[in-house]
């Protein structure tokens, strides 16, 4: 089971990477699905996350106010290092039982986890392949702003909140330019997917010399 991680800042284009990926047969394991799975209502994510934060941040219907916390955590790194202490460990917890669920299904399976904050929170785990998306923050941004609605104040301290680009981009092994047309980042992803599952070792691309081929 190739396990490859696919990281990049926020709107760089993971997740049109990733459904193309799964287009040709990928898994793909999604960290922010994970995130409200974990913090749905009831949980004990959610309890510690009220406890933390305030009861303001629970809506009338026991649920997380996602607007609510992210107004108060973007733009201060503290609250940012103690929400994503209590979030993580379940995110991790739980993402290491759908990678095992996807190898004990079919051991050759290409397992994709989508997660922004790889550099952040997981860069020394033993994934075969680190895929960067990659748009520069500037371009980010106005995505944010001009598709997303955000405002760009909220959008510019979602940014800040994250690794610069410098510091993903030291530790990707595969780069998918993610500036150009949509149908440009397809065709990187396309030949990433006829890479990682080469047969031949002078096409393949991995971390073990013959490409992420199954362990
Ligand atoms: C603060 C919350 C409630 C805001 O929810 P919202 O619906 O607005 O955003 P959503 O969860 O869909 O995330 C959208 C994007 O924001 C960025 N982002 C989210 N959390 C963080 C964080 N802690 N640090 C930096 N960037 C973040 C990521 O690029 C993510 O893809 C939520 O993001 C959250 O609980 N974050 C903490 C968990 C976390 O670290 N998630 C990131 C992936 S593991
Ligand atoms: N060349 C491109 N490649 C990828 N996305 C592009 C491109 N050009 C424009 N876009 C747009 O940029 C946005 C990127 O958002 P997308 O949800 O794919 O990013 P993401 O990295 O998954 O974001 P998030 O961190 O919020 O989960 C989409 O609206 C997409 O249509």
């Amino acid at each position: 089971m190739p396990l490859i991680a696919l990281t990049g800042g926020i709107a760089s284009g993971k997740s049109t990477i990733a459904g193309r990926l799964a287009e040709h047969g990928a898994v793909i394991v999604d960290a922010d699905r994970i995130v409200r799975e974990v913090q749905s209502p009831g949980s004990p994510v959610l309890a510690d996350i009220a406890a933390a934060f305030g009861d303001e941040v629970i809506t009338t219907d026991g649920a997380l106010d996602r607007a609510r916390l992210a107004s108060l955590v973007f733009g201060d790194d503290d609250a940012v290092t103690r929400l994503n202490a209590i979030v993580h460990p379940a995110v991790r917890a739980e993402s290491a039982r759908r990678f095992a669920a996807a190898l004990a299904a079919d051991p050759r399976t290409v397992v994709v986890y989508d997660v922004p904050l790889l550099v952040e929170a997981r860069v020394d785990d033993p994934w075969d392949l680190v895929v960067l998306a990659h748009a520069p923050a500037s371009l980010r941004l106005t995505r944010l702003v001009e598709l997303r609605g955000m405002a760009e104040a909220d959008a510019r301290a979602r940014i800040a909140s994250q690794v610069p680009d410098e510091r993903r981009l030291e530790i990707a092994d595969v780069v998918v330019d993610t500036a150009g047309t949509l149908a440009a980042t397809l065709a990187q992803t396309d030949d990433l997917w006829r890479r990682v599952t080469a047969t031949s070792p002078d096409d393949a691309v991995g971390r073990h010399g013959t490409g992420a081929q199954p362990r």
